[in-house]
Formats: structure tokens, C-alpha cells, sequence
């Protein structure tokens, strides 16, 4: 591990919970019967933890959209060819996918990069960084995706990340992926750090019928076999080498980054939550800063938040990525501080409390 990365790591400090009776005795002041706001009460205390007992907000905000490519594509696991992760690096920067309408459409910033597409540099963008470690990874299923050092320094590029958005002054960031055949290391990476099983947790992704889906876990099994030593090493940062892809690498240091700054971090889907726990096991103090947009509808979802012990904010059926769902929850997260930073107290308003 390089001493950057270790020295970001230690310097992630968990909230600070003594801060919890005054901001649920604020809630509970607030003109509304107790706890009737919900959820979103628990992500307005939380927002107030990692705000360290001022205003909790989430804005600014900026949704890190991180493209990589994957060896195990030439295995057959996704129902889209590898060209796409590139041609929709392009469309992003052209504003035309769904991340581009969503964040526009809650305000939020929306920055792209390619952390490892296959293919040379593209033509230079205001909204893409380039920052490529390598193009693409090798195939997880005969041996490690990738060097502990090409991880490190995709980790390290997520960091960088996390801290252009601090020095711009986001509140909180939003992560975002892009990669075909990224579900497959996504799944690899749930089996390994949570002991989870390739049968019950691998899923259609882009949209595998049965024969595709069952190559696809018996790449996985093999992906597994392959780098059993990492698997069992229970090191997660070569746990992360040898299964991971270059754009989860950099998600997971960006979600470590964005915590040493004090960010809160809306983690996106299913592959965003597999960087989440790469982040996790390398870090465990990033949970206190992690809200977990929305639940994927990879059928294995279910079974990791069962596994995490976690609930997602929104159920709405996603499986697009991109930071689609991230979008979701931030707006979510939003009207949350709102609630917290403006709503009128009992007395304030002279409303009799039960
Ligand atoms: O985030 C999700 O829940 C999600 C679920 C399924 C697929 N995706 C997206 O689809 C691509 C990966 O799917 P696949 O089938 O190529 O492994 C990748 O670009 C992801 O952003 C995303
Ligand atoms: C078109 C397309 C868009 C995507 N966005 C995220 N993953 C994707 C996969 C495909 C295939």
C-alpha cells in the first residue's frame, strides 16, 4: 500500500455520535408529529453528524461518473460489446445520457472521467477528466484484474477526486459508473468480501438471458478460483486488484476521499455499492459518510443489503448506473437538511405539543 493511501485512510475519522441528542431533540422540536418525516429525519440527523453539529447540507454537490473497461468482457458476460463503455464516455460529455438529464434536472454537478476505457485519450472536454491508469483490465477469470500498484493508483485517482470537489466546496459528492461487463467484478467482489455465493447473487446485468447469466456465474466461480490466494488473503486491497475493474478502484477512493473531507457520499447502484465496500473493508469509518441511493434491480441486490444489513433509500427499479439513482438521492438528501435547516419549532410558531 503507498503511503498516501495509507495516510488517507487512517485520516478518516467516524462522526462525531455525542452530536445525536441535540440533533434529534431539533427534530423533535420541529412542527410536525414525532418521527412523521420518516426516513428522511434519519438522513437529516445523519446529514447533522457528519456536519458536525452545523447546518447539515448536501450542496453543492457533484456526481462522479467513472468509466473503466474489463478484461472479462472477452468472456462473454455482457449483452453489450466493449465499444459502448467508450462511445458513452462521449455521450455523457455531450449531455445526452440519462445521468446528464437527471443531474441537471436536481442541479447537481456532473463530472465524467475515464479511469480506464479501452482506447487512446478523447477530445479534450470541459465536463471529462482524463485520467486514464491503463486500458482496461485483464480478465479476472484466469488471474488478477489488475497489480496491487495499478489499483493503488486508481484509488488514488478517486481520492484526487474527492478533493477537487472539497476545494470547490461540495458538501457531498455522488458516485457513478461506467463499464460494460462491470457487474461481473461488482459480483466477484460481493462473494469475497461477504462470503456471498456466485449461484445467488449473479444477475442479467445489461440483460443476459439464462445462458448467458449461467456462463456468467461460472466465469465468476472460476474468476474466484483463479485469485483464490487474494480471495482468502482477506487483504482488501488485493481483494480489490484481482477482482475489481479501474472505475470501481477509483469510486472506492473516491467514497474513502470524500469521507477524510467530511463529504457525504450518495453511493449509486450495484456497482457503485461494490466500490462502497471495497471503500468499506479498507476503511471502515467511510460508513458513517455513505447513504445508499436506491436498490438495484440486479436480482442479488436484496441478498448484499440483507448481508450489509443496509435498506436503501429508494425502490424505483434502476439498473442504468452512470450515478442515476445517485441523482435520486441526493435530491432526497437535499430536502432533508431543508427540513432540519427550515422548518418551524413548536414554540417558534406557537403550535401546542402533544
Ligand atoms: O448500477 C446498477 O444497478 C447496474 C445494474 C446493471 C447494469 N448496470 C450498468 O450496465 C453496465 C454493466 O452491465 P453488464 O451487463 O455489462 O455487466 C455498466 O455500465 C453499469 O453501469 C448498472
Ligand atoms: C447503452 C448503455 C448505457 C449505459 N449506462 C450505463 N451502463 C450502460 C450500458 C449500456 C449498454
Amino acid at each position: 500500500m503507498s503511503e498516501r493511501l495509507r495516510q488517507v485512510l487512517t485520516a478518516v475519522q467516524p462522526v462525531d455520535t455525542s452530536l445525536i441528542p441535540q440533533g434529534q431533540a431539533h427534530l423533535d422540536d420541529l412542527t410536525k408529529p414525532r418521527g412523521s418525516l420518516g426516513r428522511l429525519e434519519e438522513v437529516a440527523l445523519r446529514l447533522y453528524l457528519i456536519s458536525g453539529g452545523s447546518k447539515p447540507s448536501v450542496d453543492p454537490a457533484r456526481i462522479f461518473t467513472i468509466a473503466g473497461d474489463h478484461g472479462v468482457a472477452a468472456e462473454g458476460v455482457s449483452l453489450f460489446p466493449q465499444e459502448v463503455s467508450r462511445q458513452m464516455v462521449l455521450n455523457f460529455a455531450n449531455g445526452g445520457a440519462g445521468i446528464n438529464v437527471l443531474a441537471r434536472t436536481a442541479g447537481i454537478g456532473l463530472s465524467v472521467v475515464d479511469a480506464g476505457t479501452v482506447g487512446g485519450t478523447y477530445p479534450e472536454h470541459p465536463a471529462l477528466i482524463q485520467r486514464k491508469v491503463r486500458p482496461g483490465t485483464d480478465n479476472l477469470a484466469v488471474g488478477p484484474a489488475m497489480s496491487v500498484e495499478d489499483c493503488t493508483r486508481a484509488l488514488e485517482l478517486g481520492i484526487d477526486l474527492a478533493n477537487m470537489a472539497a476545494d470547490e466546496g461540495c458538501r457531498a459528492v455522488g458516485t457513478g459508473d461506467m463499464g460494460i461487463a462491470n457487474t461481473t467484478p461488482s459480483t466477484a467482489l460481493f462473494c469475497a468480501y461477504l462470503g456471498l455465493d456466485p449461484e445467488k447473487i449473479t444477475g442479467p446485468g445489461t440483460g443476459l438471458a439464462a445462458d448467458g447469466l449461467r456462463r456468467k456465474i461460472e466465469v465468476i466461480r472460476r474468476g474466484l478460483a483463479a485469485n483464490q490466494t487474494a480471495v482468502t488473503s482477506g487483504d482488501p486491497l488485493r481483494i480489490l486488484a484481482a477482482l475489481g475493474g479501474l472505475e470501481i478502484a477509483a469510486l472506492s477512493g473516491l467514497i474513502i476521499g470524500a469521507a477524510g473531507r467530511r463529504m457525504a457520499v450518495a453511493v449509486d447502484g450495484f456497482i457503485s455499492t461494490a466500490a462502497y465496500v471495497s471503500a468499506w473493508k479498507l476503511c471502515p469509518a467511510v460508513a458513517d459518510y455513505c447513504f445508499l441511493s436506491h436498490a438495484s434491480a440486479e436480482p442479488g441486490y436484496a441478498s448484499i443489503m440483507q448481508a450489509l444489513k443496509a435498506d436503501p433509500l429508494l425502490h424505483l427499479g434502476l439498473r442504468l448506473g452512470e450515478g442515476t439513482g445517485a441523482a435520486m438521492a441526493l435530491f432526497v438528501m437535499r430536502s432533508a437538511a431543508a427540513i432540519f435547516n427550515e422548518m418551524a419549532t413548536f414554540s417558534g410558531a406557537g403550535v401546542c405539543k402533544a
